[in-house]
């Protein structure tokens, strides 16, 4: 954790930081509110170990002011024997605990173990009300077909080992659906999954955001932080996208991979990670080997267990199932009473390429839950073959209107992708907006835009 030291004796600041950091975690100090307050804009912290009594000023004033700026933060007090009451009046207003001066080492990890607790519980909260907002259906992992049941028992008979798994797979085929999956069938259930987004971010932000920085490490690293390898400690470290991480972290990784070491930028002290790894990516790793993108020896360690998510276009016989997961999930969700699809519907689901697979499939029936009159999605529920960028015959010439290619004319679908992609950037407000609409996540949308020069 960062935890921000606040007391105004010098010597209990040094005790309590040199007590914090061999508990393994990150302290700061200030010695009045406006050091405090200053602290906690500049930088997010984990907690803040509060001094009731901080000199001149009053330790109550200053933790209202923190909790109005700064609701989320837990706050522990330090009181000396004779201020118990402040203590008590300080936690009937808040704090989360409070410690009595002078304390133990063991007194101090006791109350830090009981903050990491309910950092934990707030986040599980926090992570339970994103799923609940992001309206997901509970994945079903099941197929009529021989050889998809077969992909998910192979990935699911490794998610008790602790070998890497790296997942192949088209665009929304639900790599990342199934890396969580893996992650909570496996012993470190319980511990964190944490995912990293190779494409967001620039080749120096990824290594910090990857592994951690220290003060001064370059511009803008204003304090020490832990990466995303500490954060996902006794868990999962999910790397989505690998085959976009650039060349120069590839070594990093590998070292990761291989030692289980890390170092965090801008200090030479060597740290062992507990972090089982799941890649994925939607690229040809083999074909980056050759071109030189990608380099070998990390392929061949990550190459380990590696299943291949199928294309809806493989799974025929699942489509139904899963529109009739989706539309139970949506009605139930929206209280609308669509109970099935009419038989053109689902000639139409069934008749559809689905390029964008099972996210396509789940966007295009939560519209038709909406959009559906009565008991029955109707096939004018659905979004037309064309509407969704599957061109028929292309035999005619080009055809724009405004300089836009049109659907059904000899354009290809890049073309139409690019047009569709440009216009929609032009009339939204945001890029998460332009990603909900498009039914792909900002770290697809990033690279539509980079391959496509739209950036
Ligand atoms: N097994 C599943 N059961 C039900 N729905 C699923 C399943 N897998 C994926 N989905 C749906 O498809 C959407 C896309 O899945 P996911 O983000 O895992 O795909 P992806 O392959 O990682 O895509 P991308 O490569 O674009 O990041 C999910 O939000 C979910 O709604």
């Amino acid at each position: 954790m960062d935890i921000l030291i606040i007391d105004d004796e010098k010597i209990i600041r040094d005790a309590t930081t040199q007590l914090v950091e061999d508990a393994g975690h990150y302290a700061e100090t200030a010695t009045d509110s406006s050091t405090a307050l200053q602290a906690l804009k500049e930088s997010p912290f984990h907690l803040a170990l509060l001094d009731v009594n901080l000199g001149r000023e009053n330790g109550l004033d200053l933790l209202a002011e923190i909790q109005r700026q700064h609701p989320q933060l837990p706050v522990v007090v330090f009181t000396a024997a004779a201020t118990i009451k402040t203590a008590v009046e300080a936690m009937r207003r808040g704090a989360l605990d409070f410690l009595e001066k002078p304390f133990s080492e063991a007194q101090l990890s006791i109350v830090l173990s009981r903050v990491q607790k309910h950092r934990k519980l707030a986040e599980r909260v926090v992570e339970l009300q994103t799923q609940v907002a992001s309206q997901s259906p509970e994945p079903v992992f099941d197929s009529a077909s021989p050889a998809v049941k077969e992909v998910l028992e192979v990935l699911f008979r490794a998610a008790s080992t602790p070998a890497s798994v790296l997942i192949l797979g088209e665009s929304g085929t639900g790599k990342s659906v199934a890396a969580r999956a893996v992650h909570l069938r496996s012993a470190r259930a319980e511990k964190p999954f944490v995912t990293v987004n190779c494409p967001s971010l620039s080749k120096e932000l990824l290594e910090s955001e990857l592994f951690g920085h220290t003060k001064g490490a370059f511009t803008g690293a204003v304090r020490d932080h832990w990466g995303k390898v500490k954060a996902a400690e006794g868990g999962t470290l999910f790397l989505d996208e690998i085959g976009e991480l650039p060349l120069e972290l590839q070594p990093k990784l590998l070292r990761l991979l291989q030692d289980r070491e890390y170092e965090r930028v801008g200090e030479n002290t060597t740290r062992a990670a507990d972090v089982r790894i799941i890649a994925a990516t939607n690229r040809d790793l083999r074909k980056s080997v050759e071109a030189g993108t990608f380099r070998e020896d990390l392929y061949y360690r990550l190459n380990v267990i590696t299943v291949e998510m199928p294309s809806l276009r493989r799974r025929p016989d699942d489509l139904l199932l899963f529109a009739d997961k989706f539309r139970e999930f949506f009605a139930s969700q929206f209280g609308r009473p669509v109970r099935s699809f009419s038989a053109p519907a689902r000639h139409q689901i069934l008749a559809h390429g689905w390029p964008g697979n099972l996210r396509e499939l789940r966007n295009a029936v939560e519209r038709a839950v909406i959009l559906a009159h009565g008991k029955e999605i109707a096939a004018t529920d659905l979004p037309s073959p064309s509407a969704n960028g599957v061109v028929g015959g292309v035999g005619g010439d080009v055809a724009t209107a405004g300089n836009v290619p049109m659907v059904g004319t000899a354009v290809s679908l890049e073309e139409l992708e690019s047009a569709h992609i440009k216009a929609l950037l032009k009339t939204l407000p945001n890029l998460a907006d332009v990603a909900r609409v498009l039914g792909i996540d900002q770290a697809t949308l990033y690279r539509k835009r980079k391959k496509l020069g739209l950036d």
